[in-house]
């Protein structure tokens, strides 16, 4: 029986239509033209603070100043409601319930702020899934940082524990915190998938429960 902490965006739920329409939104704002899907997508990870600095360095403005901390202030605010595009990814749900019944205690450690997770969380149904939640903003650091993650396993009791991912900073967090590292290949990755750090890899998550227990049993 293990701890098993979850990444959300790009992991669990695909939400990259939401914050791009959204982030198009917060530039339309400022009167600044629209970016793609990909290039938005790209941007996912790291928090709303450097999703709007990368919205404006990719608009060729300033990306620090009032503009940045104005257009934060937009997107956190409308973050809560930007749901209806965003979808759980294939075989999630039977993974997690499968975990669960197999004794493990579930959390969830994400970048995205706390409302908009709660929001999204019970906008699809997931929040009974977790014991645990912890957002971009529940702590001073967010991840990289390893903190919210050893928040989230103190949390759940400690003990051993995994965590799981899509991005460069969820592996780097996962090191940092001296957890093990399972990346969901399906999300927003930018570099190849067998050059992060990583205890194993799957694409589907029906694969997910038997490569825990493999890991867990390595582990002793
Ligand atoms: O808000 C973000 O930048 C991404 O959130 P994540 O940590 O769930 O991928
Ligand atoms: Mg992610």
């Amino acid at each position: 029986m293990a701890a098993i902490l979850f990444d959300l965006d790009g992991t669990l739920i695909d939400s990259a239509p939401d914050i791009h329409a959204e982030a198009n939104r917060t530039l339309a704002a400022e009167r600044l033209p629209p970016l793609t899907f990909a290039q938005v997508r790209g941007f996912i990870g790291k928090g709303v603070p450097n999703l709007i600095a990368r919205l404006l360095e990719a608009s060729g403005q300033p990306f620090e100043g009032p503009q940045h901390d104005r257009m934060v202030a937009r997107f956190t605010a409308a973050y809560e409601t930007a749901v209806d595009l965003t979808v759980i990814y294939p075989q999630v749900v039977p993974a997690l319930t499968a975990l669960r019944a197999g004794g493990h205690r579930l959390g969830l450690v994400t970048n995205k702020p706390i409302r908009p997770t709660h929001a999204v969380l019970a906008h699809l149904g997931l929040d009974s899934l977790f014991e645990t939640v912890w957002g971009g903003d529940s702590l001073a650091v967010r991840k990289p940082d390893p903190a919210p993650l050893l928040a989230g396993l103190e949390a759940l009791g400690g003990g051993p524990a995994i965590y799981v991912g899509d991005s460069e900073t969820d592996a780097e967090t996962a090191a940092r915190a001296g957890l093990p590292f399972l990346l969901y290949t399906e999300g927003y990755r930018k570099t190849p998938a067998e050059d992060l750090p990583q205890a194993g890899r799957f694409d589907d998550f029906r694969d997910l429960p038997g490569l825990v227990a493999g890991l867990l049993a390595t582990q002793g």
